[in-house]
């Protein structure tokens, strides 16, 4: 069903302000999305914005928190009831926190995570209480009228947006209840990734449903097989395996063996029957990893497997129906493949079915400093260590540098860190080989090219300045060049102010 018609006949009068058919809010489908719609109508408003949504029934019990924080807020566990004051409001209501409250446990934890100031108002429908909206701030007086007047005349609209992603939420819940398959949220959850890895996380939630071939591109140790790993766990075939096979790890013979399994005595050492990675990955999911290594002669008897759905073991005479979905990934340039002769067309067409592009870390610039908390917080468990954090010093020169083994070779950083650490700070130093030069640095910048580092840099000044190019807090005013200049650069790039901040 159409859920933006079920929205429309939910809500058939106008006393919420909501208006059915306005394109922002019927475009919303997720908590990202959604967010991202309250930010564009607050942002003239608010110049940093925080956020918790609470969706509760009449009694303030808790179904959904939904947050976005623009502060240090990290708020890690969020009550399960809330009283009923949080929703008595029909305008907004702003409250100063100046010390914990014993009766409220949630304003206690706003409190204590730093929150000065929450700008309160309830989300209702034709009087029905849905939840409550909150801005939060570590600072006083920051919501002037305006910003109440604003919100009181878009909370309509901000009702129908929740709206639209509870009942997305809610049919998904259903779906996976039928099929087993987890919660994307909660898959979601265990990655590290800001603005830079959203389009790739918005086609895994696409794609992970449905039966279609994946094909994952992307450096090595970008999180090819954490993503394959994330698809299969989404799907409705969770509960079967999920099969790999490293396809560069083989010479040709054994790999044929491993993916599709031989009679006894079907070459010298096949001394009894063997299920290949095909079969064994039957109603489950069969993950191809390095599918450019795969020999030439191997390329042709995979397409024929994937294409009819059957196999047959070496040394056999028998067809077998597999019921596989294929899960690819490669960090070479398949097309280049194919022009060189080393990759069948026919097959990259059969592997080409929705394609993942998954961005290196110096793309991802902004992901570091929760991949190192994340990394470090993993190895310090794994290896009983007390480590308290990163030490802040080191952060600049980690984002200097061009991490050409990504997630992977950061991973090995922190974790050499953690076995070593003396101190309850941890120092991550780069090698200094491949740091890009820095103003004290007088060695030539390696690997960079000037235009990546041009790119690097203004993708970073757009996201540090919410997109905005002209006037004080503009990125060109940061980057200390004419807004035109910057507008000419970002050109020339290819640089899209849209797909920067998404
Ligand atoms: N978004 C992420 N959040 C947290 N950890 C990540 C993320 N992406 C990758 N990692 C971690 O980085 C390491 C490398 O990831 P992964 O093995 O999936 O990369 P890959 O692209 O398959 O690499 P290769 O091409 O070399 O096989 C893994 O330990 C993985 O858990």
């Amino acid at each position: 069903m159409e859920l933006f018609g079920l929205l429309q006949w939910l809500l058939p009068g106008n006393n919420t302000g909501f208006q059915p058919d306005h394109d922002a809010v019927k475009g919303i489908k997720n908590e990202e999305e959604l967010m991202a719609f309250i930010q564009s109508v607050l942002r003239p408003y608010l110049h940093t914005i925080s956020m918790l949504i609470g969706i509760a029934d009449a009694n303030g019990a808790i179904a959904f928190w939904w947050m976005h924080t623009e502060h240090a807020f990290l708020f890690p566990e969020l009550p399960e009831r809330v009283p009923a004051a949080w929703f008595s409001n029909t305008t907004s209501n702003i409250l100063e926190l100046n010390a914990p409250d014993r009766r409220d446990a949630f304003q206690t934890t706003l409190f204590k995570n730093g929150v000065k100031e929450v700008l309160i108002h309830s989300l209702q429908i034709q009087q029905k209480n849905l939840g409550f909206l909150c801005l939060l701030s570590d600072t006083k007086n920051t919501f002037p009228v305006a910003v109440q007047a604003i919100v009181n005349t878009s909370a309509g609209l901000f009702v129908a947006a929740c709206l639209q992603v509870l009942l997305i939420q809610l049919t998904e819940e259903h779906r996976q209840k039928m099929t087993g398959a987890l919660p994307l949220a909660v898959i979601k959850a265990e990655m590290i990734g800001g603005a830079a890895l959203q389009p790739a996380l918005r086609l895994l939630s696409q794609v992970a449903p449905t039966p279609a071939t994946v094909l994952l591109t992307g450096e090595t140790g970008t999180g090819k097989e954490l993503f394959a790993a994330a698809i299969h766990q989404a799907s409705p075939r969770r509960r079967q395996q999920m099969v790999k096979v490293n396809c560069a790890a083989l010479p040709a013979q054994l790999i044929e063996s491993e993916l599709f399994g031989h009679e006894k005595g079907a070459f010298t050492g096949a001394l009894q029957r063997r299920i290949g990675k095909f079969e064994l990955a039957d109603k489950g999911t069969l993950f191809l990893d390095e599918v450019g290594e795969l020999p030439l002669e191997l390329q042709a008897k995979l397409l024929r497997a994937i294409q009819e759905k059957e196999i047959e073991r070496l040394g056999g005479n028998e067809t077998i129906k597999v019921d596989v979905r294929i899960i690819a990934a490669t960090n070479r340039n398949l097309e280049n493949e194919i022009a060189a002769g080393r990759f069948r067309e026919d097959l990259y067409y059969r592997l080409f079915v929705f394609p993942i592009k998954l961005p290196p870390l110096r793309e991802r610039l902004d992901d570091i400093p929760l991949l190192l908390q994340h990394i470090a917080g993993n190895a310090a468990r794994r290896y009983e260590r007390h480590i308290k954090g990163i030490d802040p010093a080191c952060i600049p020169a980690l984002l200097a540098y061009r991490w050409p083994g990504n997630i992977r070779e950061l991973e090995n950083l922190v974790e050499r860190a953690v076995i070593a650490a003396t101190d309850p700070y941890i120092m991550i130093v780069p090698p200094q080989s491949r740091r890009v030069a820095s103003s004290s640095d007088t060695s030539p910048p390696p690997t960079t090219s000037l235009a990546d580092a041009e790119r690097t840099t203004i993708i970073q000044a757009l996201r540090q300045c919410n997109g905005k190019i002209r006037g004080p807090q503009g990125a060109a005013a940061m980057l200390d060049i004419k807004p035109t200049t910057l507008e000419a650069r970002m050109k020339k790039l290819g640089i899209v102010k849209e797909h920067v901040l998404r």
